[in-house]
């Protein structure tokens, strides 16, 4: 591919982003699934300019229209090249060449654009926090509440590319292991600062080719989500539940805490992510887990199993406010309505779910969200209309668990990317009052 292909191939892209309603790595996948003859160098330089434009797209608006211009796919693409990489507007005339597979040519009112923007970057000092930010106006209260004054430094950190961070799979080998076999293969990974299972790769990558993948040692997973899952503190020979396991990143975290042993049910309302578990656990030579689908959090299977698991985890469905570096297109999706849903389905899937916890057992709530309201709120509303649980501290269960202090004041999991460089996390550990019997 030309480089005017691969740029005419990121303004398709865009445009096809803007037109559906699916989250963009969806569609940037259907997209090149598509498009077979896109080589792997293709594919690379494509996405690491879409992602670009995809993070960087607040303030490239904002400039446009400062700049009088209605922003475009083409335009975002156009002033990207000029803002984010210096690019001189004749040189960006030399790759619109109008040819087949490539850009058209500047018009005389793309000219006048980029003489506009020649010479400046992505930042002015004229910009709301919002767009300096790329979060949408209407949000900015709430996340402020969660965060006073360390919001500006947080979006920055939220808008920055996120490390690769892998968990080594304890069924198949130790870190040391996992780390010998990445050098083998070229790969200089760095043992995370928090989980004992967690290696980090400075770039993304195309893991899947990886021997150390295929093989099952190693599984991609944020670090954040690996001390999740280790909070949970599922045992071997435990009866736990991932009631809402999705594609199953916690549930093959959680069977390899067990050793295989004991029994995991790993559970979702959508089949679908369900199916996408299967070949997961089955590289990782998990065997404990048995998935089952719920019509709906209050499913009948909960009722005929109340009261018998040692561990129900929580992995509820939210807002997704701690995963921006990775989808920032996700946060122009979200509405207010759409929080106040999700809101009100965590409460009932809570609500539902605790019925599975055996007396002297632990339900633990968790959200990638940064949102008190998904948070702590939420978790204070359980307490109170459920007084057979009391909170149990994190920093206790992290001393107990995963060893060493815990980075977070107060008495909840709270992790950010300016504060832990992980995803945004969310966790509370809950007892259930009584004895086992
Ligand atoms: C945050 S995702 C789970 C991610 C998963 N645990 C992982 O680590 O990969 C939330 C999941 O909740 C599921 N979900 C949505 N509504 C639900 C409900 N009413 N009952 C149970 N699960 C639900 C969604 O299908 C989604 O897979």
């Amino acid at each position: 591919m030309t480089p005017e292909g691969r740029l005419a191939t990121v303004v398709e892209l865009l445009e096809e982003i803007a037109h559906q309603a699916r989250p963009a790595d969806l569609v940037a996948g259907a997209f090149l699934r598509a498009r077979r003859y896109i080589g792997a160098k293709d594919r690379r330089a494509v996405s690491d300019r879409l992602w670009g434009i995809l993070r960087r797209r607040a303030r490239i608006d904002w400039i446009l229209t400062e700049c009088r211009v209605e922003p475009s796919p083409r335009r975002r693409l156009l002033a990207d090249l000029v803002l984010a990489d210096r690019t001189t507007p004749e040189e960006v005339g030399k790759l619109c060449t109008g040819g087949a597979r490539g850009l058209e040519p500047l018009s005389p009112q793309d000219w006048a654009l980029l003489q506009q923007l020649s010479g400046r970057d992505l930042f002015h000092h004229d910009m709301p926090a919002w767009v300096r930010g790329e979060y949408p106006e209407w949000i900015e209260p709430r996340l402020a509440q969660a965060f006073g004054e360390t919001l500006a430094a947080e979006m920055g950190a939220l808008r920055d590319e996120a490390p690769v961070d892998l968990r080594v799979n304890t069924l198949k080998g130790d870190r040391e292991a996992a780390l010998a076999a990445l050098a083998a293969e070229g790969l200089q990974a760095q043992p995370t600062p928090f989980s004992p299972l967690g290696l980090r790769l400075p770039a993304r990558l195309a893991l899947t080719a990886q021997g150390a993948f295929r093989d099952g040692l190693v599984e991609v997973q944020d670090e954040g989500s690996q001390l999740l899952a280790l909070l949970t503190d599922a045992r071997a020979g435990q009866a736990v539940v991932d009631f809402c396991a999705g594609a199953g990143g916690k549930t093959l975290a959680l069977a390899a805490a067990m050793q295989n042993k004991g029994r995991l049910i790993a559970c979702d309302v959508n089949q679908r992510r369900a199916e996408q578990a299967t070949l997961r656990l089955r590289r990782a030579g998990a065997h404990n887990v048995t998935r089952r689908i719920l019509e709906s959090e209050s499913d009948k299977w909960v009722k005929r199993h109340g009261g018998s698991f040692d561990r129900v985890l929580v992995d509820a469905p939210c807002s997704g406010t701690g995963t921006w570096r990775r989808n920032p297109d996700a946060k122009w999706r979200l509405t207010p309505e759409g929080i106040d849903h999700l809101v009100e389905l965590q409460g009932k899937i809570l609500d539902s779910a605790q019925r599975l916890v055996r007396p002297g057992g632990r339900l633990v709530y968790a959200t990638c969200s940064l949102l008190a309201e998904e948070d702590e709120r939420q978790a204070e509303a359980f307490l109170a209309r459920h007084e057979d649980y009391r909170l149990l501290p994190v920093g206790e269960i992290w001393a107990a668990t995963i060893g060493g202090e815990c980075p977070c004041d107060g008495p909840y999991l709270r992790l950010s990317p300016a504060s832990n460089n992980t995803d945004g996390f969310f966790a509370a550990i809950m007892e259930r009052q009584g004895s086992a019997v």
